[in-house]
């Protein structure tokens, strides 16, 4: 949309304040109307308002629309003002006088409005339209928070040629409230939310991870970028199909292999809000509907470690068995256990509940959504669970290997090459190292020459690991060849 006027204000006598001036005559007639028909007889009255109307239209062919601020009790402002209000912005910092400002994203930018009183054009499909805005009095009635009084509330006012109805109606203020809404997401801060049983609490989410930073093969990150952009500006599509416009992915992998550092990366890419559901809090199935329903679009909803929030059968593992795992995902589990005090007695939500929340009717709430789990033993998922179409995308988030490595020394050290880099690529393909781990290596250890000491202190910790594994295949051979004596002693032919 572009808008093609100079600056017009109520003081400077454009074409805006001339309808303004005509609609104070013309509100000023319907008050002596109203006044003067109190005595008039009902037949002529009638008679008067008929041909009165008519003269109206011809003298003054153009239609007006109020947006207000808030609608009904006062509780909530409007979505369609608030959407106004973010449109025009951009023409406001072109046309008008007066400027409101505001700090937004964590008072990282700044956004402008027009002030109250003021006045912009606007063209769509070479039609010219105007708005204004305004500030009116209501009284308040005494409530328990309030006493009576008096409170000011903003609108906004188009005004528009009555040939132009069908145009305004339809295409115009759709494309002014899509668009304004699109801008008010984009200047939006965004959260990340945690739950508690039912509901939802939240703080502002600005991790800094992205798709530029996160260690993986290129041309796979390259894919799942790719996807993600084109599911969220598929919306006709998902409409044309049929299909609740979601898109479901399971990542998975061994621990420290960036599966959480992935999730934030995909929100900054989209803009979206984290939804960070914790099913061991969830008390049943009642309670995860409320909270799905609770969700807003354009958002990820996220389950960590799925395989230790749900067992197959729907029942809750015990955080106790924390020592039956391994160390990474004893942790998580640990985790897990300081969050949920009253552990599984409080648990009851089922595999069936999940999956009836994910196809159901809850996914047709409007609006975009991904769902990501995330797993370190894919194994151990139901097929049910994981099947196309719930989790559409499996993307595999693997030990660190010498394309991953290079990201990690750009994001780290800042180098693109070095006389290690040959020698650290052919142990990495020998031994298994998360990314993790090697980040580890490369934070920075000394003012100078940092690049030298980071990278031998991976040197060495990859041949130590080199090392240890050579030793646990040999390990491992010597185990074989006495477990295969001790069967050829106990199967005997005597035994047989
Ligand atoms: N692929 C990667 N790219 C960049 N950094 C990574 C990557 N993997 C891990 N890291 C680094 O390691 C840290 C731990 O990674 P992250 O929490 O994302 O792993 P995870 O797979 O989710 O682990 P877990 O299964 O234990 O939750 C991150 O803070 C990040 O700095």
């Amino acid at each position: 949309m572009k808008i093609d006027q100079p600056i017009k204000t109520a003081n400077s006598g454009g074409g805006g304040n001339a309808f303004a001036h005509l609609g104070s005559v013309v509100a000023g007639m319907m008050f002596a109307w109203a006044i003067l028909q109190q005595f008039l007889p009902p037949d002529l009255r009638a008679y008067v308002t008929k041909y009165s109307q008519r003269f109206l239209r011809y003298v003054y062919p153009y239609i007006q629309i109020t947006f207000n601020e808030y609608t009904g009790e006062r509780l909530m402002r409007s979505e369609a003002y608030l959407a106004i209000e973010n449109y025009l912005s951009s023409a406001a910092t072109t046309q008008a006088k007066r400027l409101k400002g505001d700090l937004v994203k964590n008072n990282q930018s700044l956004v402008v409005s027009m002030d109250d009183h003021e006045e912009v054009s606007d063209k769509h499909n070479g039609v010219k339209l105007w708005w204004a805005s305004g500030k009116k009095e209501s009284r308040r009635r005494a409530s328990s928070f309030h006493a009576d009084g008096v409170d000011e509330s903003g609108y906004y006012k188009l005004t528009f040629h009555k040939a132009q109805r069908e145009l305004v109606f339809g295409p115009y203020l759709r494309h002014v409230l899509k668009q304004g809404k699109e801008i008010r997401f984009q200047n939006r801060q965004r959260k990340l939310y945690t739950n508690n049983n039912w509901y939802w609490t939240h703080v502002v989410f600005e991790h800094p991870a992205n798709f530029k930073t996160l260690a993986m093969d290129p041309s796979e990150k390259q894919e799942i970028i790719n996807d993600l952009i084109t599911f969220s500006k598929n919306e006709e599509f998902y409409a044309r199909i049929g299909r609740a416009w979601k898109r479901g992915y399971l990542l998975f992998g061994p621990p420290g292999t960036g599966k959480s550092t992935m999730i934030a990366a995909m929100a900054n890419l989209l803009n979206y809000d984290i939804y960070d559901l914790e099913l061991t809090a969830v008390k049943d199935n009642t309670s995860l509907r409320r909270l799905l329903i609770e969700t807003s679009s354009k958002s990820i909803i996220v389950i960590e470690d799925i395989d230790c929030s749900l067992d197959l059968t729907g029942q809750r593992k015990k955080a106790a068995k924390v020592e039956e795992v391994k160390d990474g995902e004893a942790s998580n589990q640990a985790k897990r256990a300081e969050k949920d005090p009253d552990g599984e007695k409080a648990s009851r939500v089922t595999l069936s509940g999940l999956l009836n929340f994910i196809d159901g009717l809850w996914s047709s709430c409007g609006g975009e959504r991904l769902l990501v789990f995330t797993t370190n033993h894919i194994e151990k998922l139901d097929p049910a669970l994981i099947r196309k179409g719930r989790m559409d995308k499996h993307v595999k988030l693997s030990y660190c290997r010498f394309e991953a490595f290079k990201v990690l020394a750009k994001n780290y050290l800042e180098i693109d090459t070095h006389p290690l880099f040959d020698h650290i690529g052919k142990l990495l393909n020998e031994v298994d190292l998360t990314p993790a781990d090697v980040a580890e290596h490369l934070m920075p250890k000394s003012a100078s020459n940092n690049v030298e000491v980071c990278l031998e202190s991976l040197v060495e910790a990859l041949e130590e690991a080199k090392t240890a594994k050579l030793k646990g295949e040999e390990g491992t051979e010597e185990v074989k060849t006495e477990t295969k004596d001790l069967v050829f002693v106990s199967g005997s032919p005597e035994g047989d």
